[in-house]
């Protein structure tokens, strides 16, 4: 096991785990990003996925939202399509128009063109790097979040092979070809396993599962195609980290838009849920029971008010959570047209309101 700083601020780690926190902690999705003019000057320099493959890179603007607010935890910059990629699968990051597949899987047989997954660990080295290079660097100031995608939303890239309003060629695969769509979920789940565990391996303190692609989907669906896998991924990588000797890791699943399956996914082993703008979190809390920490939720939109009004949304948002069992977080991710000085905003009414 390596050896790193001390860490000087453990709030997230604590209220994931239920443990009482004098302060809410918080952070936000996509906090290393373009809406920062320090992040879009490194970007106009290096190719999106050159950046994740460059550890000092990846380092560098990982730390550039923790220097610039008060937040209680850091997320390692990278990207949850690397998993494609170490697949076999080419990505590329489009200006304009996000990550998009020369050759999506277009039907079943296709998937021969995956490579096994026993390789991913391997080919993703540099995030592992990248991981141990940024706790390093964070000298202990707070924990480091790593992260992968959740199998059906990777699934539904590497068929669509770019963002989609319907998704309606992955989720032909769910009804036309459930056999083969298990298989795939099956190889993509034993992948994210070992790339997760890799990153604890690597110094990740926590690690959070994007079930982006949720919304598409309906409790049926999602207890067939997605409950099974995000259970595996879940057990399987605190058996591994707390058998390699790094205790309980704490997960966090956030199925954005997945309002519909929040029961089932109580019953699973994540510590944390995160949910987006569109749930009461009061209903979130009745929904989920007493035993898993919430995660969110203000929409990502309400940053573009002045500031007297995202204070008064984020008094609102933390009045309906309460204060235990709780870390605050947007409902999904900072846009790129976003005014830093209002997540600073966001960041300051957080702390405000779990004082008072
Ligand atoms: C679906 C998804 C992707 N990537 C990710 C998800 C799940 C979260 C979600 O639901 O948004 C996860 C992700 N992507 C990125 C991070 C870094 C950590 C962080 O949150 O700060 C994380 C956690 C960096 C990124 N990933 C991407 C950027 C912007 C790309 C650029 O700089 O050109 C960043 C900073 C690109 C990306 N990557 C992806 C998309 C759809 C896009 C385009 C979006 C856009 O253009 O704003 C796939």
């Amino acid at each position: 096991m390596m050896d790193f700083p001390v860490l000087k601020n453990d709030y997230i780690l604590k209220a994931a785990k239920g443990e009482d926190v004098d302060v809410v902690p918080v952070w936000v999705m996509r906090q290393a990003g373009r809406y920062l003019p320090e992040f879009r000057e490194e970007r106009a320099k290096t190719d999106f996925f050159t950046m994740c493959q460059t550890p000092d890179l990846s380092c560098k603007v990982t730390l550039q939202p923790i220097d610039r607010y008060p937040l209680d935890a850091a997320i390692i910059f990278s990207d949850i399509l690397v998993i494609p990629q170490a697949l076999n699968m080419v990505v590329e990051m489009k200006p304009g128009e996000g990550p998009v597949f020369p050759s999506p899987l277009k039907e079943p047989s296709d998937m021969s063109r995956l490579d096994s997954p026993k390789y991913v660990s391997e080919k993703l080295q540099y995030v592992f790097d990248a991981i141990t290079l940024t706790r390093t660097k964070l000298e202990g100031r707070v924990p480091l979040i790593g992260f992968a995608g959740a199998p059906w939303t990777i699934m539904a890239y590497m068929i669509e092979g770019k963002g989609s309003k319907t998704m309606s060629n992955s989720k032909r695969w769910l009804y036309a070809h459930p056999e083969d769509s298990h298989k795939l979920l099956d190889i993509i789940s034993e992948a994210t396993i070992d790339y997760l565990v890799g990153q604890v391996k690597a110094g990740a303190q926590m690690l959070q599962v994007f079930e982006s692609h949720a919304e598409h989907l309906n409790a049926a669906l999602f207890k067939e195609f997605c409950i099974p896998y995000l259970k595996r991924i879940c057990d399987r990588v605190k058996e591994s980290a707390s058998w390699l000797g790094f205790g309980s890791i704490p997960m966090i699943i956030f199925p954005k838009g997945g309002h519909y399956a929040l029961k089932e996914i109580s019953s699973l082993n994540y510590d944390v849920i995160g949910i987006d703008w569109t749930v009461d979190p009061v209903k979130a809390r009745e929904l989920v029971g007493p035993n898993k920490t919430l995660q969110g939720n203000l929409d990502p939109c309400a940053l573009y008010g002045s500031k007297e009004s995202i204070d008064a949304a984020v008094k609102d948002m933390m009045a309906k959570f309460g204060k235990k069992r709780y870390i605050a977080n947007l409902g999904h991710g900072m846009y790129p047209d976003m005014d830093p000085e209002n997540l600073g905003a966001f960041i300051d009414a957080v702390h405000k309101y779990s004082k008072t």
